[in-house]
């Protein structure tokens, strides 16, 4: 019998800083990114990048993490996994076209973000699906596990450990769960996205016993349209007038070290936090976590077993 194929699925992020014009005109659907675009991302990306992308070598690591907990779990030779990105390659078609190649009949699509967005997670799993049925594969689809008990709990850890970086300044300090925005039309189409990220920071505050929280939106997109606010600056400025000195950022809708915590948070939003007197720090992302590991296990067997 062959083994049950996992799609795991991310985001993507560019090969090298040549790559950056294909990823972002991939991400814009097609439409190249003006010069000025370009130089904006690409300088963002330099500011973040040693030699390999950090998402690039997150992702591998996961997807490796991820084989060797499944192999533990469910025996060798179960499940193999293989990876699909949405805006680069190996894409979520090559993937799935990759399981296909080895025989595979039957596999779980699954994301590398804990909450369902049709704005997010719907678009991987429906890439994934509409290649899947070409190839006559069955796929069993994760939409989301952003309360499973083991990512709770790896997440609780962090925000632990995080007040602790904040030093003498932890008394009072607010912990700050963030997202990436999307554009604001999905509040009227009944999405999930918002409420399951409040969920998951609730269960967090409570397992960590946080009495001082709140949940805002960060890495919005300029595209004309209005997109979920407040944003994580617009937050910080609100704290600061009402006397906050610091903030823990815990970014919940984000699993690996990458450009929207690297650079959004840890370069962006941490100097406009010092202007402003606050002492802000992050928490540690989950990258390979091996409690993230078995919370992505858990919801694959689920899948797999319906
Ligand atoms: C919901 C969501 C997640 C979280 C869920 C998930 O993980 O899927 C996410 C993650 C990420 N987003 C990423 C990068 C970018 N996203 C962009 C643009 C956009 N993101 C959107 C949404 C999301 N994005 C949307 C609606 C757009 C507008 C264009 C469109 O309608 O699609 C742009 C364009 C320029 C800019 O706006 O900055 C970039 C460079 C990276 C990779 C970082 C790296 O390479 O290290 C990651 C993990
Ligand atoms: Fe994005």
């Amino acid at each position: 019998m062959s083994a049950i194929g996992v799609l795991v699925m991310s985001y993507g992020t560019p090969e090298s800083l040549d790559g950056v014009e294909a990823y972002y005109t991939h991400i814009r659907h097609g439409h190249p990114p003006t010069p000025e675009q370009l130089e904006d991302l690409t300088s963002r990306y330099q500011a973040i990048v040693g030699g390999v992308f950090p998402l690039r070598e997150n992702t591998n690591r996961q997807v490796e993490a991820l084989q060797r907990t499944l192999d533990e779990r469910a025996g060798a030779g179960r499940y193999r996994c293989y990876q699909g990105l949405k805006h680069a390659a190996p894409f979520i078609e090559d993937g799935v076209a990759a399981m296909a190649a080895d025989g595979v009949k039957e596999a779980v699509a699954i994301v590398l973000t804990p909450q369902f967005s049709s704005m997010s997670v719907g678009g991987y799993l429906k890439r994934a699906r509409e290649e899947a049925r070409k190839h006559g594969i069955r796929l069993a689809e994760v939409e989301s596990y952003h309360l499973h008990p083991e990512l709770i709990d790896a997440l609780n850890k962090r925000v632990t450990n995080g007040l602790e970086k904040l030093g003498d300044d932890k008394e009072g300090a607010l912990v700050l769960f963030s997202a990436h925005s999307l554009p604001a039309k999905i509040v009227e189409m009944k999405d999930p996205y918002p409420e399951q990220l409040l969920e998951t920071s609730k269960a967090i505050a409570d397992a960590a016993g946080i009495g001082r929280w709140q949940f805002t939106w960060q890495s919005a997109g300029q595209t004309g349209t209005p997109w979920l606010g407040p944003d994580i600056l617009e937050t910080l400025d609100a704290l600061a007038r009402e006397g906050t000195k610091a903030v823990l950022v815990a970014p919940v809708g984000f699993v690996s070290d990458h450009l929207e915590v690297l650079y959004d948070l840890d370069i962006e939003a941490k100097k406009f936090a010092a202007e402003k007197g606050i002492h802000l720090e992050r928490i540690d992302m989950l990258n390979d976590d091996s409690q993230y590991m078995n919370a992505l296990t858990d919801s694959i067997a689920h899948a797999a077993n319906k």
